[in-house]
Formats: C-alpha cells, sequence, structure tokens
C-alpha cells in the first residue's frame, strides 16, 4: 500500500495524491518542465537545487533509473510531482525503479495528481512556492505555512552549495548521444588538447563531457576560485557552468569573470554562466514570471535567422534592455521573445542562456561547443 502526500502551494492550492519516494517534508520554488524524456537527468540536474519539480508528461518512471543517466552524484531537485508512476519499469539499462531510486536517496515524490491544474496555476499565477509531504504525519497546515515561509529563490546563492569542495580534472566524453559520437580527434592536430578551466556553479556533467570529446582537458574549479588562480593555470579557455539559484549574488564570480575578460581569456557561459557573463559585463538579470523548462524551446540565431529547438531551464534572465554597448545580444527565445544568447564584442566571450548539452533534448545547439573551440584556436 502507497502511503499519502500532499503538495501545498503558497497560494493555498491543495493537491493530495500518494507518495512515490521518501517519508518526509520539503520546500521549494515547484516550477514545471514539459519534456517527454529525462526525468533522471532533470532530477539530478544540480540547477534544480531548492525546487520543486512537476512534468507535464504524465508517465514518468517507464524505464526505471540508471547510473549513466545522472548528470551529478544524486537527485538534486527537492521533490518530484507527477500524475502517473507506471506499476512496471522497463528498460534494459534500468537499475532500479524511480519510487526506490527517489526513497534510496531520501527525496520526497507525490503521484496522482492533476498536472494539469498545477501547470496551469503557476503559469497564469507565476512561480509558487510549496511544501510537499510525503508519509503518515501529513499536517496541511504546517505545509502551508512552510511554503509561506520559504523566502523564495530571488536574492538566493546557491551555486556555492552546488559547487565542488576540490578542484578535479575531467575526462570522460560522450558515449551515447543520439546521432552518434562527435568526429574522434585529429592526431595531427597541433593545438590540442585545450587547456579548459571550468568553474562549477552546479555542473551536468554531459557538459564536462562535451568539451572532453573536443579535445577539451578539463580542469574542474569551485565556484569561489579568484581569477588569478585561474590564470596561473594559463588555460586556453575557461567554461561557465549552469547552476542553481540567483545569479545576482554570486559577486565572487562576477568579479572572477571581470578579471579573465580584462585579460581577453576565451570564455564560454551557459545559464547561470550567461547570466554571470551578462552580470560581469554591466547587464541586469530579472526573475521571470514562470520560467523555461522543457525540450522543446524554439530558439532564434540573430545573426543566421536560423531556428533551433533547444533545451531549457531557467528562472532568471538577463534583460535585454540593460545591455552594455560591449554586449551583442546573438539569440532569442521564440516563444517569449526574451534574451538567450550573448557575446562581448571586444573580447573572445560568448554564452547562451539555454541547454547546448542537450541532457536532455535536442542537439540543434551544440555547435556552440565547437565555436568556443574555435575561439580558443583563434587565440592560439
Ligand atoms: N540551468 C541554470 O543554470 C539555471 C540558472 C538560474 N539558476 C536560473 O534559474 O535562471
Amino acid at each position: 500500500m502507497r502511503k499519502p502526500a500532499v503538495l501545498v502551494l503558497e497560494d493555498g492550492s491543495v493537491f493530495r495524491g500518494t507518495s512515490i519516494g521518501a517519508d518526509g517534508s520539503s520546500v521549494g520554488e515547484v516550477v514545471f518542465n514539459t519534456a517527454m524524456t529525462g526525468y533522471q537527468e532533470i532530477l539530478t540536474d544540480p540547477s534544480y537545487l531548492r525546487q520543486l519539480v512537476t512534468l507535464t508528461y504524465p508517465h514518468i518512471g517507464n524505464v526505471g533509473a540508471n547510473p549513466e543517466d545522472e548528470e551529478s552524484a544524486g537527485i538534486q531537485a527537492a521533490g518530484l510531482i507527477i500524475r502517473h508512476l507506471p506499476q512496471r519499469a522497463s528498460n534494459f539499462r534500468q537499475r532500479e525503479r524511480l519510487d526506490d531510486y527517489l526513497r534510496r536517496q531520501g527525496v520526497v515524490g507525490i503521484a496522482d495528481i492533476d498536472t494539469r491544474r498545477l501547470t496551469r496555476i503557476l503559469r497564469e499565477k507565476g512561480a509558487q512556492n510549496g511544501c510537499l509531504q510525503a508519509g503518515d504525519a501529513i499536517d496541511e497546515a504546517a505545509a502551508l505555512a512552510a511554503a509561506r515561509d520559504f523566502p523564495g529563490l530571488k536574492g538566493m546563492d546557491l551555486a556555492q552549495q552546488a559547487t565542488t569542495a576540490e578542484p578535479y580534472a575531467w575526462t570522460q566524453g560522450e558515449w551515447a548521444l543520439e546521432g552518434g559520437l562527435p568526429a574522434p580527434l585529429d592526431p595531427a592536430d597541433e593545438a590540442l588538447p585545450f587547456k579548459v578551466v571550468a568553474y562549477d556553479f552546479g555542473v551536468k556533467r554531459n557538459i564536462l563531457r562535451m568539451l572532453a570529446s573536443r579535445g577539451c582537458s578539463v580542469t574542474v574549479v569551485p565556484a569561489r576560485t579568484p581569477a588569478a588562480e585561474v590564470l596561473a593555470m594559463n588555460p586556453d579557455g575557461v567554461f561557465l557552468s549552469n547552476g542553481p539559484g540567483d545569479p545576482e549574488p554570486c559577486d565572487y564570480a562576477i568579479a572572477a569573470i571581470r578579471e579573465l575578460l580584462e585579460h581577453q581569456v576565451p570564455l564560454f557561459g551557459i545559464c547561470l554562466g550567461h547570466q554571470l557573463l551578462a552580470l560581469a559585463s554591466g547587464a541586469r538579470t530579472l526573475k521571470m514570471k514562470f520560467g523555461h523548462h522543457g525540450a522543446n524551446h524554439p530558439v532564434q540565431d540573430l545573426a543566421t535567422g536560423a531556428v533551433m529547438i533547444s533545451s531549457q531551464n531557467h528562472g532568471f534572465a538577463v534583460d535585454e534592455a540593460s545591455l552594455p554597448e560591449t554586449l551583442q545580444p546573438t539569440h532569442r527565445s521564440l516563444f517569449d521573445g526574451s534574451l538567450q544568447g550573448i557575446r562581448r564584442c571586444d573580447c573572445p566571450a560568448f554564452s547562451f542562456q539555454g541547454h547546448p548539452e542537450a541532457s536532455p533534448g535536442p542537439c540543434d545547439v551544440a555547435p556552440l561547443f565547437d565555436q568556443f573551440i574555435e575561439s580558443m584556436r583563434a587565440r592560439g
């Protein structure tokens, strides 16, 4: 027999369902993700720290869970909210069921609720804080109070929490991208390997794999690593990772990026890294109404007019109206016109708001990794 579970939003909405994870209570910002696949990559994406994720695709758990699909060391989301957990999970790569996977990691989950009603509330009213309780000790009044007490993600620096404690080297390439493995590296290419220092604000493993597959020898460093330490490593380029929370309070990262820009180091940023590059260049960021979380978001390349389908996961965005003269917009969302990419006109630095590592999602934007390689090659 499954135990009961309840999700209470700060606006007082109550969703009663059944528990599919650990017993307990968890508070966070409730966000909806429209991707039809990749629930395990979503759960383990560190950008989801302090967020309770609901998936609009109704059947979640069909293929169970396995160690290869993890984007980090384990589940990072504060909880999972779904319509239906299938009775049986079936896949040759499966090592455990999704509910066992949640339980083993002490993460709460709820199923058998109307996720369409929940998503409509989030779309209409904007991001809501919520409390998910599961098990025998449910107290809806306490859940409502906890949801209302949660201060929200605005102003919250979570990159420091998501980052690695110590630097480490990353060597593993991609192994299973849709469309086959990347072209083998040219042994006669004397520029290889490119020495890349990757700032970890909550990095996803597939980003590191895509860098390694393109001939980068990657050193991942903690979020608070000063620019001087990075410069002393004499990198060919610096990567700024995705990550959770609000970019604005990450003043240590903004200061480091400013210094790296002054040294004309090739820079490439993804998502939180994109927002931090913008802040370091003098632009502003803002909290979006309900953000972008999905795997089918159309984004236009403003230079070519080409439209790419992209993965997205962000609740903050760079305010295009605040761009200084040194920043040029390069990509725009065709869902809501928001800014999706920028490049510095005076330094070899560029960034993208969505997820070119597409994990999960389409690979249309993967060439941005090649653009980073080219910018390091051009610098010589
Ligand atoms: N995936 C990310 O890097 C997210 C960036 C930031 N935390 C946001 O929500 O906008």
